[in-house]
């Protein structure tokens, strides 16, 4: 049943005063100063401008919006028993009851050796059976042992400041598989959090939806009382979703996709300033108005049913150009005035000479606003349309490489294992500007936008880094792009 325009006025004047009620109040009082002659008549005229300015930086004072901070985060660590060296891949390839056809098999292992990914990512247990568990169970013990290993992870890191009781917005995102009940419930129930915890549980929104979540937390906290703490785990969960048909399209996935997980601890407040970074901006771009954006990472049946991820051919393009629209929105927030100015001079010039000369846009040199730049370890081919369209060096995406080579396509949580790979190797300072970047199914973008107010201390643990740092980072193999 619709309201009449008499109630929708009065909801909406109600919405305008609760949502601004410090403003309604200065002004108010302001306004009755002003009528009651008699009160400033009696109060010199400086006097009543000060009381008057005193409420206006009072309401905004109060309408400010509250700072978010990462006050801490942790990634699951794989032990050595679940790598799948690319000798075993090829070895379960030819066991497999389904995978029968060498050419697929060929097309696989090529595409392996082509990915970025190194001999030491890890596959969930299912993944080791002949055939693969594709179980509810399976999945669910998956979950238990990369979402737990994170979050006390995390919890072990902020004991001190923060415990599971002290949780009071829980997110978890989780894209492709989503039982009853949800991952959400299941953190709950293991660390007993609090029965008023507001808890969300995002599924299908692909790679991006770690920084979704960021993002979704970003807005409770704005809006919820000083002292809120959002508790966000970013994962993936591989078991069910082991490709057993041919199709090149959909086989992809099984060579890049790889198990982890991270959790962070977000709150309004710096934690007794035990808080590590302060969100500066996030900015989310969706291209799925377009049927062929839509379409590039898709979830189907192929034409003899088995269930998988087709992603398209396209994808890196499709990721270049959603990163494009995401700039445009994000580099005014971030990128100093001259980088600004620069933009709009050959924006100018491209006006003015229309028609009559080619002009390229200047690209902005996101350097100057970010000392360090996490790109989602999509693959090879995401990591260097990346790099390539914002003229970055190899130093520049090596944290995105090294990740991509040491565990994988870890979905949405890559970004953090990237982070961790910067702070274990002490390149973190305080002041230290971070702009992470994700894409997923969707299609989506995301720029998230962290400054260092805490760097990693000495002596604190490598996290996910803590086997392998040494040799990072490596040499990659020359890819022959001929071939
Ligand atoms: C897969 C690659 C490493 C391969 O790189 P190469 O340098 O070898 O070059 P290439 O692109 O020519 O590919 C080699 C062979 O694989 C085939 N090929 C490549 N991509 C294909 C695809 N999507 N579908 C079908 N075939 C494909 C090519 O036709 C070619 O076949 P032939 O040899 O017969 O000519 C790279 O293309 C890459 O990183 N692509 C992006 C991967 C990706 O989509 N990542 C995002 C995952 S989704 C994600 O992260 C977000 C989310 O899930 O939400």
């Amino acid at each position: 049943m619709g309201s009449s325009p008499h109630v929708n006025f009065l909801k909406m004047v109600n919405r305008l005063v609760v949502n601004n009620f410090f403003a309604v109040v200065a002004v108010t009082g302001a306004a009755a100063m002003l009528i009651r002659r008699d009160i400033v008549g009696q109060m010199p005229p400086v006097h009543a401008l000060m009381v008057l300015l005193l409420m206006m930086i009072l309401a905004a004072k109060m309408r400010r919006r509250r700072e978010v901070y990462l006050v801490e985060y942790g990634c699951f660590g794989p032990k050595s028993c679940y790598r799948t060296p690319f000798a075993t891949c090829l070895e379960h390839a030819h066991l497999m009851p389904y995978l029968v056809d060498e050419e697929s098999v060929a097309f696989a292992m090529r595409l392996l050796e082509r990915s970025g990914l190194g001999e030491e990512t890890c596959v969930p247990d299912a993944y080791h059976y002949m055939p693969p568990d594709r179980s509810l169970r399976a999945s669910r013990e998956e979950a238990e042992l990369v979402i737990f290993s994170a979050v006390d992870d995390v919890f072990a890191k902020t004991t001190t400041v923060i415990k599971p009781c002290d949780i009071d917005v829980l997110i978890v995102n989780c894209s492709i598989f989503t039982p009853t009940p949800v991952f959400a419930d299941m953190v709950v129930n293991r660390y007993k959090l609090r029965d008023d915890v507001k808890s969300v549980n995002l599924s299908g929104m692909g790679c991006s939806a770690g920084l979704v979540s960021v993002g979704l937390a970003k807005n409770i906290l704005h809006a919820a009382p000083l002292g809120t703490r959002v508790l966000v785990v970013s994962t993936e969960i591989l078991s069910s979703q082991y490709y057993v048909g041919t199709e090149r399209a959909m086989l992809l996935p099984n060579c890049l996709f790889r198990m982890g997980a991270a959790a962070m601890i977000l709150s309004n407040s710096p934690e007794e300033d035990q808080a590590r970074f302060r969100l500066r901006c996030v900015v989310r771009t969706v291209t799925a108005a377009h049927d062929a954006d839509y379409r590039c990472v898709f979830q189907e049946e192929d034409d003899k049913g088995n269930t998988g991820i087709r992603l398209s051919k396209d994808l890196a393009t499709t990721a270049g150009y959603a990163l494009k629209n995401n700039i445009a929105a994000f580099g005014p927030l971030v990128l100093p005035a001259s980088e600004q100015l620069l933009v709009a001079l050959s924006l100018l010039k491209r006006k003015l000479l229309s028609g009559r000369a080619k002009v390229r846009l200047y690209r902005p040199n996101f350097r100057t606003a970010f000392e360090h730049i996490c790109i989602h370890a999509g693959g090879r081919g995401v990591i260097d349309e990346v790099q390539h369209g914002l003229g970055l060096s190899d130093d520049d995406v090596e944290a995105s490489r090294m990740t991509l080579h040491r565990f994988g396509n870890t979905s949405s949580s890559s970004v953090f294992y990237e982070l961790a790979y910067m702070e274990a190797k002490g390149r973190m300072s305080k002041g230290d500007r971070l702009w992470m970047i994700s894409f997923g199914a969707g299609f989506d973008c995301n720029s998230v936008a962290w400054e260092c107010v805490k760097p990693k201390q000495p002596g604190d643990a490598d996290g996910p880094w803590a086997d392998s740092l040494a040799r990072y980072p490596m040499q990659l193999p020359e890819i022959d792009k001929d071939m």
